[in-house]
């Protein structure tokens, strides 16, 4: 780390998240890397707990969105991964694909894009054909919501017209694109990039179009068991390892691209390979904080990502406002936690100390912000320099 304090990213996640996401590999792996996960206990108010130099988190809600806000003022210097604002734009799946289509990327080979779409609000626009018949079928339905309820994930792929008739609007109609039957996910922590293949629907040919019947629901197909998949012939005949994976640099190139358009570190895509085509390249899904512990080398991916938050967070506090600032760093036991103390705190001294900018520790586990206290156990005082 870049001074002696060990860094602290706190959690907030839903409990299955949690118990996915913090396994011992990587708790372990960024302790000994200096970093330290810490829950975030949700029953109290998040600027009562702390210090953080990052908080992680996967919760929504406008409660939750004001403890961030009023933390975040609080603690200029801590970094909140991400911001909730960016992450909305992910719970709609208009607004979530938009960005691609903003997206400029130069390959001399390959393409990219998202299926025709379109957003249906009512009954009557479902069943009127004309109004979006630039579509083919089959079509998948989507739910509009993309809040990471059970709901959300409900998809409809629909053959014809009888198929629609099980739709409930606000939905998205999509093209359903013949794809080999694999998909990949692209997983981004922050700069880094790891694309993995994963079975998906298989390519529906004209002739099989015609004889299915109205629609088939599904729902979460890339994340089944085997298990699941083999029970199931439609799963059966696909195979994962003959598919080649995309070009990784163009990959990459999105992964950034998408990064800088949706102001998000943690997120994932889902990408499938026009069968038709070849060569181009169609997303299809974002999903915010998604289950990277599927990823291989996901502890050292994340453990990577929170060290260089803490490193980014910490030179910040340096440089802040242009004031160089030197901290005085304390893991106090009784003797320097006096001396510490009596060196730094501005109260009642008269003897010239260069003034202090911000004062925080440690006291009986809790946040402790200046002033004299015999209880205090670590001790972080910026003074201007
Ligand atoms: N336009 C499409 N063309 C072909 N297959 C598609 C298309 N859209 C979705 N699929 C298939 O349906 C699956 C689910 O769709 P999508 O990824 O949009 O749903 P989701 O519930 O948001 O998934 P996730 O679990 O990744 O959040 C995809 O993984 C893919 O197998
Ligand atoms: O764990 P969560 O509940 O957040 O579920 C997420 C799930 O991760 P999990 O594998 O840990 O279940 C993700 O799987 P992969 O893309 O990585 O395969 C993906 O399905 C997200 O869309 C889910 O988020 P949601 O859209 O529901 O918010
Ligand atoms: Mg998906
Ligand atoms: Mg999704």
């Amino acid at each position: 780390m870049a001074d002696d304090r060990r860094g602290v990213v706190g959690y907030a996640l839903l409990p299955k998240k949690q118990q996915s996401f913090i396994q011992d590999s990587l708790v372990s792996l960024c302790k000994s890397k200096g970093v330290d996960l810490v829950k975030i206990d949700q029953e109290r108010r998040l600027t009562d707990q702390g210090p953080f130099d990052c908080v992680l988190h996967k919760l929504d809600g406008e409660h939750w969105r004001k403890q961030l806000e009023e933390f975040q003022t609080q603690n200029p210097n801590s970094t909140i991964i991400d911001s909730p604002a960016s992450i909305e734009r992910l719970h709609n799946r208009i607004s979530m694909l938009q960005v691609v289509s903003e997206l400029k990327i130069e390959s001399e080979t390959d393409t990219f894009g998202i299926p025709k779409q379109i957003v249906i609000y009512d009954k009557e626009t479902l069943f009127d054909r004309q109004s979006w018949e630039f579509l083919k079928y089959p079509v998948v339905a989507k739910p509009l919501i993309a809040d990471g309820s059970a709901k959300s994930h409900k998809m409809a792929l629909v053959f014809n017209n009888e198929g629609l008739n099980k739709l409930k609007p606000p939905i998205v109609l999509q093209e359903f694109v013949n794809h080999g039957g694999v998909i990949f996910k692209v997983y981004v922590v922050g700069e880094f990039v790891k694309c993995v293949k994963r079975k998906s629907l298989p390519d529906v040919s004209e002739e099989k179009l015609e004889s299915l019947e109205g629609s088939l629901s599904f729902s979460q197909v890339s994340n089944l068991t085997s298990d699941e998949r083999n029970d199931d012939k439609y799963y059966k005949l696909m195979d994962l390892e003959d598919t080649e994976l995309p070009p990784q640099s163009f990959i990459t190139d999105i992964a950034r691209g998408l990064r800088r358009g949706l102001k998000l570190n943690l997120f994932n895509f889902d990408v499938i390979r026009d069968a038709r085509i070849g060569n181009r390249y169609l997303v299809i899904d974002i999903n915010y904080f998604p289950g990277y512990a599927k990823m291989p080398g996901y502890e050292t991916a994340l453990t990577d990502f929170f060290c260089d938050l803490v490193r980014k967070s910490r030179s910040e506090e340096k440089e802040k406002d242009g004031i160089h600032m030197r901290q005085l760093v304390c893991n106090c036991d009784v003797e320097v936690r006096k001396i510490a103390i009596n060196t730094c705190c501005n109260d009642g001294e008269e003897q010239e100390k260069p003034p202090i900018l911000q004062v925080g520790g440690r006291r009986r586990g809790k946040r402790y912000r200046g002033g004299r206290n015999r209880f205090v156990t670590s001790l972080v005082v910026v003074l201007a320099s």
